[in-house]
Formats: C-alpha cells, sequence, structure tokens
C-alpha cells in the first residue's frame, strides 16, 4: 500500500496542503481530483521526492518511500519531462536501461509498449514531431517501461482521443491488477468514475472526502427520480415541507426528491404523484461523481481562490 501520511506544505507562509492522509491499496487506481491550485500536483510531487513536505511522510508498504523505492516507482509530472529531439524508441530504452533494465531488456520492453500504445509506427520520429496526444502516450510508456511497483499519474488523460482513453484506462487497470497503486490526477469526474475504485477530493489543501463513488453517496439521505405526467408543484404539495424544499430537476428529464428527515417513504411519494396524473417511474437516485463533487466542494464556493471545476 502507498499511504500519504499528514502531509503539510506551505509556500511562504501560505498553506497549500493541510494534514492530507491518503492510503492507495495495491491494486487500486485512486482518482486525486479538486479544483485549479487545490494541491493536487504538490501531493504528488512529495510522493515523488521532487517537492519536499514540511511535516508528514509517504510510506510504501510500511517502508518510508526513499531514492530505492523511488526509483521502482512509475510517473507522469505534470510538466512532463521528455527530450523534444531525441527518437520515440531511443527515448523509451534510455529511461528503461536508467531504471536499470539490460540493453536487451529495455529493448523488448520499449518495444512492447510502443505496441500497446499504438506508436510502433512512430517508433523513429523525433517527440516534437508527434501530436500532444502522441506525446502523451510516449510519457505513459516512459512511465511504465521499467514495470514500476507505483504509479503516478498527473493528468494523464488531457488531451487524449477517446481511442487513446481507452487504452490509456485498459493499461491502469492491467497495472493495478498485477498489484500496483496507481494514483492519478484528473478534472475530468465522468472518466474518474468510470475508470477509478476510489476519489479523493481535495480542496484549498484539505482532503474532503475519500471512497468509492458508492461510499460517498449520503447513503442517509435517500432521494428519488420521480417521472410523471403530473405537475410537481401539485404532488410535492402533498410531501413534508422538508422534502418538498429538495424538488429539483434531474439531467435528463424528470424531478429529484430527498426524502431524509421525513417520516415518509417512496409509497407515500408514489401515492402522492398517481393523485395527479400516471406515475411513470420512481427509483432511487443515485448521483454521479461530478453531483457528489459539487455537494462536497461547493457549499462555500466563495471561499475558493482558485477553484474553476
Ligand atoms: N513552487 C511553488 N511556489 C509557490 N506556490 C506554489 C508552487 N507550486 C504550487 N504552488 C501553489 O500551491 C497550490 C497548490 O498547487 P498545485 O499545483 O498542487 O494544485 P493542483 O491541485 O495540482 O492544481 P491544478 O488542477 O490547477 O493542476 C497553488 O495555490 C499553487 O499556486
Amino acid at each position: 500500500m502507498l499511504a500519504l501520511e499528514h502531509l503539510r506544505k506551505s509556500y511562504g507562509t501560505r498553506p497549500v496542503l493541510h494534514d492530507v492522509s491518503l492510503p492507495v491499496e495495491r491494486g487500486e487506481i485512486l482518482g486525486f481530483v479538486g479544483g485549479n491550485g487545490a494541491g493536487k500536483t504538490t501531493s504528488m510531487r512529495i510522493v515523488l521526492g521532487v517537492t519536499e513536505a514540511d511535516s508528514g511522510r509517504v510510506l510504501l508498504d510500511g517502508e518510508p518511500v526513499d531514492d530505492g523505492i523511488r526509483s521502482r516507482m512509475g510517473y507522469m509530472p505534470e510538466e512532463r519531462g521528455l527530450y523534444d529531439t531525441m527518437r520515440v524508441e531511443h527515448q523509451l530504452r534510455f529511461f528503461a536501461e536508467l531504471r536499470g533494465l539490460t540493453r536487451g531488456d529495455a529493448r523488448r520492453a520499449a518495444a512492447y509498449w510502443l505496441e500497446v500504445l499504438g506508436l510502433s509506427q512512430r517508433r523513429q520520429s523525433r517527440l516534437q514531431e508527434l501530436s500532444l496526444g502522441n506525446q502523451q502516450r510516449v510519457q505513459l510508456a516512459a512511465a511504465l517501461v521499467h514495470a514500476p511497483d507505483t504509479l503516478v499519474l498527473d493528468e494523464p488523460f488531457s488531451g487524449l482521443d477517446p481511442l487513446a482513453v481507452d487504452v490509456m484506462s485498459r493499461v491502469l487497470r492491467e497495472e493495478a491488477d498485477r498489484g500496483v497503486p496507481v494514483i492519478f490526477s484528473s478534472h475530468q469526474l465522468d472518466l474518474v468514475e468510470r475508470v477509478c475504485d476510489r476519489v479523493a477530493v481535495l480542496r484549498q489543501g484539505s482532503l474532503l472526502a475519500h471512497g468509492t463513488v458508492a461510499e460517498l453517496t449520503d447513503e442517509a439521505q435517500p432521494r428519488y427520480l420521480v417521472r410523471s405526467d403530473a405537475d410537481s408543484r401539485l404532488w410535492s404539495a402533498e410531501l413534508d415541507s422538508a422534502a418538498r424544499d429538495t424538488l429539483e430537476p434531474a439531467p435528463d428529464g424528470g424531478v429529484i426528491v430527498s426524502l431524509a428527515g421525513t417520516p415518509e417513504g417512496p409509497d407515500h411519494l408514489a401515492d402522492a404523484v398517481r393523485r395527479h396524473g400516471s406515475l411513470l417511474e420512481l427509483r432511487p437516485w443515485r448521483p454521479s461523481l461530478f453531483e457528489i463533487y459539487r455537494s462536497v466542494v461547493d457549499p462555500h464556493p466563495a471561499d475558493q481562490e482558485e477553484s474553476t471545476a
């Protein structure tokens, strides 16, 4: 397990991480989300030893992460870090040998990842001749070429076309399946929801939430989707006022209503709707990761200095 424990960091007098603790199990993909400036890159840089924490520590399987452990990590830094004029295959072989592979193993590993990531045709191109998305694929190949035992990826999906996203997602899952803890940051919440086992939400340097999407859904607040040809103002007037105040339109039509804090259950809701028209659909409403994110991060939007997400 990769464990970030009580990380604190300030730049000058400005605190940017407040006691961030986060476990990433082996075999798990963790999505790291948060608005611009929330502290995702800083946290990952601390894991990689590029930035030093003021306090706290990072452990892999209980061992403090040192240069030896870091040399077995695969990473994709925000500022990337490949050589623009070096040919793609040469670049991958270079990184593999740097990480301790023999010349033959490095050649085989480079060829393998070029094939998996759809770059075989471009292996003799210089990096700068590739599109940004293909450069991104080379970045991922460079992170993977030495069979790392941990993956730390800063926005690996940004700028990728849909097929590359698919390939990247599959590769991350395969890496997790061989026991690698995978942590990546992203602003693409639909993708995070699809790819990740767990999600961590950071806001202004504090961890606000961590868990599976199902765990982050507030189970104590049962919400229901109602589709009906009846006017929602009529049937909602028959509900407890606490429920009436929660009515909101569902993204694909219908109305979402919460019965939390009311003595009413779904049967009462169904009866109220039917008294005014046909009930077409009534089912528990599971929010998307975006909605969960918004409800976690948005309560104090005015406080967010840099967030745009
Ligand atoms: N080298 C630095 N010197 C001073 N402040 C910094 C430095 N690096 C980061 N910061 C500040 O630390 C805070 C966290 O930045 P960080 O890059 O970790 O956020 P992030 O969550 O990765 O954001 P984004 O989604 O925009 O990439 C920001 O307020 C940023 O301005």
